[in-house]
């Protein structure tokens, strides 16, 4: 009998996909996300016939368009996806619009009402998904509409809230915003959003952990030296100015994906592959990991900011961008689980914008043999290398552990060797379409918990206020490098290195 779980709820009749049934009502369809990301990941659940003929999406903004406009809009953005034309166009039409002002009460009983009718119209039988792809200071509002104008089904299998990022911008404006959202959802269905969980290689941690006595035996503070995490992105601000400057790089990218990312590699093994269990392990972690006082934040904590170089400007000449910010757009830390698992080991992490390239990887630095058998100095061997676990999150999809092998020279010499897996990635499903498919199987196990949340930002508020009161020597490092200087000081004051350099 296998250890493995089948999760047969991925199949229907005659081996299809199961059809997930519901009504999307999506606020904030004419946006950004909407028309990038989302109507191509509704338009590849629709190829692939998990979403078939009983579903139907009403989008919503202010701008006063009409049906057949904002179908030839969502025909326009998945456009690319398929050259079946009649395909996207029997997509499209089931898609729906209602201007709506969502600070308006008295529109949403439009939306009810259109959404009744095209719940009999398609058979929905009152399945209710309602995105909100807005700016985050909308999202208390609408949900608080939707339930007190009813739009909230009673006959149906769910009522799910799907909420975008960024979810506050502290553990007090976070509080709140959930308050708001737990006035009218359940936790169970509340969906927060947190577009790394979609990604193949985020998920396949559990799998290289779980899934491998070799790693799970030697994955602790007994056999990892330390764990390095990188996001690194070649591109700056670009035209997010407005958002980015008032939040930086501490909360754009350390508080959600980074957390999240150290969650999976900390956690202890759930009880079973199930959201539930799952996220108790992620909020366990989490909560062993150390907050830090003002002198261990300013230890353990490097920002810094690009500046120019002949082909690129500087943060502070980015349009938008005041010319004195202080915002980060890079951060580098040291952080410290204080349970049996991980005490002493350190989680070295970093990210930031106009780096030396477009990146995501984890590596996991393995001790080293306690004693080393080859190091006589008269055998002419070099040293051991680190044994690395290198997980390629982005360009490339995979894996690789690096291992010391004897070289086929004569005499006897090791030399590092990569035993590599790299994923063929031409039928990955992008991330945003794992996770609305998850929303459509009532699957939270790719989303962040409230839980979550929030010890994540009560880690990430402690930096922040010593930043707050600290002047910083901005900029301090130059397009194209991987961040200032200090952040490899970091890890060289704990006899340390990142194993993806560049040199400067
Ligand atoms: N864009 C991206 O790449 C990413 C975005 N996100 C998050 O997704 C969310 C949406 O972002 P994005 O699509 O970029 O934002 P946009 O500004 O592009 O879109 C906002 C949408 O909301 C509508 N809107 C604004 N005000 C109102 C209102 N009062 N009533 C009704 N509709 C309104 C706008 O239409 P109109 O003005 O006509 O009303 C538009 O459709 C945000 O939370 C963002 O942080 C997260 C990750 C990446
Ligand atoms: O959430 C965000 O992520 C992107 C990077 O995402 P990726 O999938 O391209 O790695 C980042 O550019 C953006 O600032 C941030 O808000």
């Amino acid at each position: 009998m296998p250890l493995y779980l089948v999760n047969n709820d991925e199949i229907g009749v005659n081996d299809l996909p199961k059809e997930r049934r519901a009504l999307i009502m999506l606020f904030g369809g004419t946006g950004d996300l909407a028309t990038r990301k989302l109507y191509p990941a509704l338009f590849n659940l629709y190829k692939k016939g998990n979403l078939r003929d009983h579903f139907a999406v009403i989008g919503t903004a202010r701008n006063k368009i009409n049906d057949a406009e904002f179908q030839e809009l969502v025909a326009k953005s998945v456009a690319k996806e398929s050259d079946d034309k009649k395909l996207i166009a029997n997509f499209a039409s089931h898609f729906y619009y209602e201007a709506h002002d969502v600070t308006d009460v008295k529109h949403y009983s439009v939306l009810r009402e259109k959404a009744d009718e095209l719940d009999k119209k398609y058979d929905l039988q009152g399945n209710r998904v309602f995105y909100i792809s807005m700016a985050p200071n909308f999202f208390g509002t609408v949900a608080k509409n939707l339930k007190t104008q009813n739009l909230l089904t009673e006959n149906g299998e769910f009522n799910r809230l799907v909420i975008e990022k960024p979810f506050g911008r502290d553990y007090e404006s976070a509080k709140q915003l959930n308050d708001e959202l737990s006035a009218s959802f359940d936790e169970n269905q509340i969906f927060r959003i947190d577009h790394y969980l979609g990604k193949e290689m985020i998920q396949n941690i559990e799998a290289i952990r779980f899934g491998n006595t070799i790693f799970e035996a030697l994955w602790n503070n007994r056999y990892i030296d330390n764990i390095q995490i990188t996001l690194a992105e070649d591109l700056g601000v670009e035209e997010r100015a407005g958002y980015y400057d008032n939040s930086g790089a501490l909360r754009d990218m350390v508080q959600n994906h980074i957390m999240q990312i150290v969650s999976l590699l900390a956690m202890e093994q759930p009880v079973a592959f199930k959201d539930v269990d799952i996220r108790s392990e992620k909020v366990k972690a989490l909560r062993s990991l150390r907050v830090y006082d003002v002198v261990e934040a300013s230890a353990n904590f490097v920002r810094g900011q690009y500046g120019s170089d002949n082909s690129n400007k500087s943060y502070r000449e980015e349009d938008g961008v005041p010319a004195d910010s202080n915002t980060e757009t890079f951060v580098a830390g040291k952080l410290l689980f204080d349970n049996y698992r991980w005490s002493g080991t350190p989680f070295y992490i970093r990210t930031g914008k106009k780096l030396a390239g477009k990146f995501t990887r984890v590596d996991v630095v393995f001790k080293k043999p306690l004693v080393d058998i080859f190091a006589f100095p008269q055998s002419g061997s070099t040293p051991l290398n680190d044994n690395v676990l290198t997980i390629f999150v982005e360009p490339n999809q995979g894996f690789s552990l690096r291992v010391n092998a004897k070289n086929n020279e004569q005499g006897f010499h090791t030399e590092p060797v990569d035993l590599e897996y790299m994923e063929d990635q031409k039928n990955t499903p992008q991330p945003y379409e794992r996770l609305i498919h998850d929303v459509l199987k009532g699957d939270g196990t790719n989303f962040s918990s409230w839980p979550e949340v929030a010890s994540a930002w009560k880690f990430v508020d402690q930096i922040r206020r010593v930043w707050d009161i600290q002047q910083p020597n901005f900029p301090n490092y130059i397009p194209g490098s991987m961040g200032p200087v200090a952040a490899d000081e970091l890890l060289a004051r704990d006899h340390r290195q990142w194993v993806y350099k560049i040199n400067r």
